[in-house]
């Protein structure tokens, strides 16, 4: 229980020796760390016995709640059979067979074939490997290029970190590697002045055959993109973009490649986000709510256009990882995937609750400090702005150094929420299993940290 853990010591203990992914280590060894120690359904608990609504789902993950027994259960009992084997050397196990069996079923009709990983950056690696290899098959062995979007994120590895287009991230080790080009975002808020929302999709779209006809038709490989933005602030196309965007790929016969590591798994109220665009891709990364986080796992769909060249003509795809289809993994997606479907989530986020959080939100657009509100499924964001326009684009914001967006989340932690800051966009993507009631809870919370917020602001006379 809580009270067992002695806060103190083990924050000690962080700071002495965890480096934390995206942490200023010095900054947060003088703060300590909180410390998570339970969680059950949409609810976490730290070490001080506080109790947190998880409006972030983990990290964008944890899909189906915490505290599914029949999830461990499943993992306990692979583990006391096969803990591990791999599937190199012609060696397979049941679990990695049954759950691509899964997948093929429950993904769009033209994928039939997995190839599986232990996160979204190395099955983002595993694109760039297999859409060259695909291209060098056929003899166009110039075509290596691919193109991705500004403040795209598509994972932490040399390769993923240089397909997502996040300048932050490129500064640290001479990123982006060569061959991977990025093109405007398709950010309405930020680059849509003038246009309607649908102009702009069009607009934006255009981006890619202007630096296709850069680049060259005959040296671009493939496109990636998230059907709606996570990372980078949950950025949700105009209703133009995507289709455009297939249009242009089509045309130049370039790769699709829809990244659904955190639209998948019935994230937008399908299945995959890009059943909800309109968007046929060649190739779909997943991972996060594949297992709702309860054990990594990664992997890529494999579109039968790009699987028939491998099998047929491909002989040894030289690639992959000890862990590529772990049995515990993979027996512990199994059981995830399971209780999606018997609970029916995808369908209850697309009728029920997610209309439903739009509504709540859409509410929350009408506080004194928020410029704007938008969500698509289960994800949700809105924007804090020094003061509201006559429309979006007319908002005054804060100048990004004042910092009001982590004011913002630090009044969140405070107060029992957790909701995610890029910038002055606050957002949420909690479970999908969280109720109405819940979403009253979550968002009857968020209202009173941007109560605090506003109240914090006007004192130090930022308004
Ligand atoms: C679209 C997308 N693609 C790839 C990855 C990489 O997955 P792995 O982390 O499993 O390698 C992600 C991961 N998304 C992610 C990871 C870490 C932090 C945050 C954040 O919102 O701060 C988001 C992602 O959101």
């Amino acid at each position: 229980t809580n009270t067992q853990i002695d806060t103190a010591a083990v924050q000690q203990m962080d700071a002495a020796h965890y480096l934390h992914p995206f942490t200023d280590f010095k900054d947060l060894a003088a703060k300590g760390a909180r410390v998570m120690v339970r969680g059950e359904g949409v609810y976490l608990w730290d070490s001080e016995g506080k109790k947190i609504v998880d409006g972030m789902s983990g990290l964008w993950c944890v899909n189906v709640g915490y505290g599914r027994t029949s999830i461990s259960q499943a993992v306990y009992q692979q583990m006391e059979t096969l803990p591990f084997y791999n599937s190199f050397f012609g060696t397979t196990n049941v679990p990695a067979v049954e759950l691509a069996t899964k997948l093929a079923q429950i993904a769009p009709p033209a994928f039939r074939h997995v190839f599986f990983t232990s996160s979204g950056s190395e099955a983002n690696d595993t694109n760039v490997r297999m859409v060259r290899r695909y291209w060098d098959l056929q003899g166009y062995k110039e075509r290596h290029t691919i193109i991705s979007r500004h403040n795209a994120y598509h994972g932490s590895t040399v390769a993923g970190a240089s397909l997502g287009g996040m300048d932050g991230m490129h500064a640290q080790g001479g990123l982006p590697i060569p061959g991977i080009v990025h093109i405007g975002q398709p950010n309405y808020l930020e680059a849509g002045q003038e246009l309607t929302p649908d102009e702009f999709g069009l607009k934006a779209a255009g981006w890619l055959e202007e630096k296709i006809l850069e680049v060259g038709a005959d040296k671009v490989a493939a496109f990636i993109g998230e059907p709606v933005q996570g990372a980078g602030g949950v950025i949700i196309p105009p209703a133009t973009y995507w289709p455009e965007i297939q249009r242009i790929c089509d045309k130049y016969g370039i790769l699709l490649i829809a990244d659904e590591v955190i639209c998948g798994f019935g994230r937008l109220g399908r299945w995959f986000g890009s059943e909800l665009f309109g968007i046929k891709p060649d190739l779909i990364t997943f991972a996060k709510g594949v297992t709702s986080g309860y054990v990594p796992l990664g992997g890529v769909l494999v579109g039968e256009r790009v699987a028939r060249v491998l099998v047929e003509q491909g002989g040894e795809f030289t690639h992959g990882f000890t862990y590529s289809g772990h049995p515990v993994a993979c027996a512990a997606a199994l059981e995830n995937i399971r209780i999606i479907e018997d609970e029916q989530l995808v369908r209850q986020v697309a009728d029920d609750t997610g209309p439903y959080l739009a509504e709540r939100f859409a509410a929350l657009g009408e506080h004194p400090l928020v410029g704007h509100a938008d969500s698509c499924g289960f994800v949700a964001g809105l924007n804090l702005v020094r003061k509201k326009g006559a429309t979006v684009h007319e908002n005054e914001l804060f100048d990004e150094s004042l910092g009001v967006g982590m004011i913002c989340r630090g009044h969140m932690f405070d107060n029992g929420v957790i909701m995610r800051a890029v910038g002055e966009r606050m957002i949420v993507a909690p479970p999908l299993v969280m109720t109405r009631a819940q979403i009253d809870e979550m968002t009857d919370l968020i209202r009173l940290c941007l109560d605090k917020t506003y109240e914090e602001i006007k004192t130090r006379q930022w308004l």
